[in-house]
């Protein structure tokens, strides 16, 4: 069975599609991803960029919405997170986004890259670096300081950049 990094990073890409594009920012795709058992990954929630109001992040955006899953709704996605409460959950998932997290914002908002590491992440798949259009952006370095895996997915940068890019 291969690591299903594919699939669930065609899914980010999905959510990036989604965004409102802007000349100002980029359009980013998150899903969040849990491996209790590391054979049946169950997707937690997904986000975009300027998704929920405000000037807001797909990774933040993910973040917010698993935070707001109830125990039923935690226990309705598969029997066996019955029990799991989100911090936990959390330290089991694996973050897909297709730009790299960021680690600085130009709204002096909190970076994603500190929300990950703060929520205990247990690995970044990331589609495409962040390129140097607005800031200098550090965020796979930050989280392999704080101990996440971090995977560079191979055959994805053109699709996560373009996407990231689009104006229409
Ligand atoms: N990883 C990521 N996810 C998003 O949803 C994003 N919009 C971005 N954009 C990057 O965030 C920084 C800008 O910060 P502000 O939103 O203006 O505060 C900059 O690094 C963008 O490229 N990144």
């Amino acid at each position: 069975m291969g690591s299903g990094h594919d699939h669930y990073m065609q899914l980010a890409l999905e959510e990036a599609l989604k965004c409102t594009p802007s000349p100002t920012a980029y359009c980013v795709g998150c899903v969040l991803v849990v491996r209790i058992q590391p054979d049946s990954p169950i997707v937690l929630s997904a986000g975009y960029s300027r998704e929920l109001p405000g000037n807001t992040h797909a990774e933040a955006n993910a973040l917010g919405k698993t935070r707001s899953l109830t125990k039923a709704d935690i226990e309705a996605f598969s029997p066996t997170l019955r029990g799991y409460e989100v911090p936990q959950l959390l330290r089991h998932t694996d973050v897909y986004t297709t730009l790299e997290p960021c680690s600085i914002r130009t709204s002096g908002l909190a970076p994603c890259a500190d929300a990950l590491i703060k929520a205990g992440a247990k690995r970044c798949i990331i589609g495409a670096n962040e390129p140097p259009d607005f800031v200098n952006c550090e965020g796979a370095e930050k989280l392999k300081q704080a101990g996440i895996e971090v995977i560079w997915l191979e055959g994805f940068e053109e699709r996560c950049l373009t996407v990231a890019r689009r104006q229409v």
